[in-house]
């Protein structure tokens, strides 16, 4: 498996924010977003064998990983699904692109999916795979990256016609330095959404260029 970079940090994103997290970051990307923040994933990176990992995050006294990229399920299946296992007893959150089968996979208690849908301004509305929300559990996450109020409506309308809200974690975030984070705020009150509005956590704490 092609790793770009593997890195202990808190948490920045999804449910999990705030909590000490080993992070490995999977080499190359399937889409462009317009506002990819980790464009430097999309090439290079060092091979690891799904033991070699294990070694390598054991390092750490934590036992919670976050599984990211680039898009993590371009690496090989058999491979990823032997790290998952290997890692059976850990806490996973698998981040991914959400263009990509899911069903695939089998996912361990503790282990969970954060997806991305991809809104409009993004760029790569197209590249939702829809059927990927068959598989997703109460436990799992479901994140929308908005850079306008045309993004944030589109989102508002995905959740009422595939009836999200209360079926899984929905997770509503401002593109970096695209949307302001008080509209999105007053919107989202505005309209009664049960949803929760995340900052990314690691730009307020090591800056918005930090790589951690
Ligand atoms: C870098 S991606 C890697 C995982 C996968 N490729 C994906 O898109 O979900 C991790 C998360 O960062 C989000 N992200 C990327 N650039 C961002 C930005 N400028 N502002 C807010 N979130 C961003 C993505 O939408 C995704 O939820
Ligand atoms: N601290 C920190 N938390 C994160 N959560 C998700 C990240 C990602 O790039 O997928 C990320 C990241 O890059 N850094
Ligand atoms: S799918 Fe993820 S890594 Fe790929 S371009 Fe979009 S935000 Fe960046
Ligand atoms: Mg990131």
């Amino acid at each position: 498996m092609l790793v770009k970079e593997i890195f202990l940090s808190i948490q920045g994103e999804s449910a999990s924010a705030g909590l000490p997290t080993i992070f490995i970051r999977f080499s190359g990307c399937n889409l462009r977003c317009r506002y990819c923040d980790t464009t430097y994933a999309y090439e290079g990176g060092e091979n690891f064998t799904p033991e070699k990992l294990k070694a390598r995050v054991s390092i750490y006294p934590y036992k919670r990983v976050c599984l990211t990229g680039g898009e993590p399920l371009l690496q090989p299946r058999e491979e990823f699904q032997g790290l998952l296992d290997l890692l059976g007893e850990w806490e996973i959150s698998i981040e991914t692109n959400g263009s990509l089968p899911l069903e695939r996979f089998t996912l361990k208690p503790g282990h969970r999916w954060v997806m991305d849908i991809k809104c409009p301004g993004s760029g790569e509305v197209e590249a939702n795979r829809w059927e990927n929300l068959k598989v997703l559990r109460p436990c799992d996450e479901v994140k929308f990256v908005l850079t306008s109020e045309e993004d944030y409506m589109w989102a508002r309308e995905i959740i009422r016609r595939h009836s999200l809200e209360g079926r899984v974690g929905l997770l509503f975030s401002p593109a970096h330095g695209w949307l302001d984070p008080q509209n999105l705020a007053e919107w989202i009150l505005r309209d009664g959404l049960d949803v929760r509005l995340q900052l990314q956590l690691h730009k307020l704490i090591f800056g918005p260029d930090t790589r951690r």
